[in-house]
């Protein structure tokens, strides 16, 4: 299990990292998710022992570990962290990058490398420079690179920036997939919804340098506690009760994903269409309901102006 406890991080005299407590099982992903500089990768470099902290402690299997004041090379061996900037050799070939995490005693090393292109989609590339290749593959080349030592605990932050759509869902299910076969306990940061939501065992919502939230995919995505913790996975409208025409609510608001408002022939909920936005499958119409601005999914495109009746789908 690796567990964190009470851990806290100033840069600057400014506090980034806030008495964060938590912990995750061997052979779990925990996605670690939030808005920009809420303080997922300063928590990753902390758990892998990039940076010092004063309180706290990070341990694995109930051994503490010592972080990097103890170590003049950074990071425990059974842990391995890939960071936003990859780091690998440009002027020596793919294999040979990969290569340089597996030993040359090993009898399969060159039939591993191969899998391990083969994970990430590279195969064609073995013999190339990595000088030549373009960021989403070089991005490939380090996922290969970090995942050869076959680490206890697996570190990522945001694996796929780099990565295109039409590549990224391929990639991501033979990714998680192999980590899971290898019982490698991973943590990613990540703004991909998809990440998180689809392969996470857990996640754990991060704002200000706080955990606000660990929860199933599932739970924290059908009963988001915020407006922040739903925005992190899906456009999300706050309406308040009485618009909805609530009888005695217990919330001021309700939370409702575009998928939940549906256009009915007459109900008491009344908008005026302002704009229809080709989502591919959908359209997602932005409306006004009373003073706020909602948005929720249809087949078809809606004129500007014209006034709609909506149910909530439960
Ligand atoms: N080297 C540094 N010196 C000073 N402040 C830093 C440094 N690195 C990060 N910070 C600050 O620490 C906070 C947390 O940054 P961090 O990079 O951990 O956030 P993040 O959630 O990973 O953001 P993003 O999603 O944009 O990568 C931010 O306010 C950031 O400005």
């Amino acid at each position: 299990m690796l567990k964190v406890q009470n851990i806290s991080f100033t840069y600057d005299k400014i506090e980034v990292i806030k008495n964060i407590s938590f912990s995750t099982d061997k052979g779990k992903y925990l996605a670690i998710v939030g808005e920009s500089g809420c303080g997922k990768s300063t928590l990753l470099e902390i758990i892998y022992g990039l940076l010092h902290v004063e309180k706290g402690t990070v341990s694995w299997n109930d051994e503490k570990l010592l972080g990097p004041n103890f170590y003049l090379i950074p990071g425990e061996d059974f842990m391995k962290y890939l960071p936003q900037d990859f780091d690998l050799m440009p002027y020596i070939t793919v294999e040979e990058n990969i290569g340089k995490n597996i030993s040359f005693l090993d009898e399969n090393r060159l039939d591993k490398i191969k899998k391990l292109l083969d994970v990430v989609d590279m195969s064609e590339f073995l013999k190339t420079k990595v000088v030549n290749l373009s960021q989403g593959q070089k991005q490939r080349v380090a996922i290969a690179k970090v995942i050869a030592k076959e680490p206890e605990v697996l570190l990522l932050d945001e694996p796929f920036s780099n990565i295109d759509n039409f590549r990224k869902n391929k990639l991501r299910r033979n990714l998680f997939n192999y980590l899971k076969s290898k019982n490698i306990t991973l943590l990613v940061a990540t703004h991909d919804a998809t990440d998180a939501l689809s392969f996470a065992d857990e996640i754990l919502v991060m704002k200000d340098g706080k955990i606000i939230e660990k929860n199933t995919p599932e739970k924290l995505y059908q009963n988001p506690s915020n407006v922040y913790v739903g925005s992190l996975f899906n456009e999300i409208n706050e309406i308040p009760s009485e618009d909805l025409k609530f009888q005695n609510p217990s919330k001021k608001t309700v939370l409702l994903y575009p998928n939940q408002l549906k256009i009915v022939g007459k109900s008491e909920i009344k908008a005026t269409v302002i704009q229809s936005y080709f989502k591919g499958n959908c359209y997602l119409i932005e409306a006004k309901l009373v003073d706020t601005i909602i948005y929720f999914e249809h087949h078809n495109s809606i004129v500007k102006g014209l006034e709609i009746y909506l149910n909530i789908e439960k």
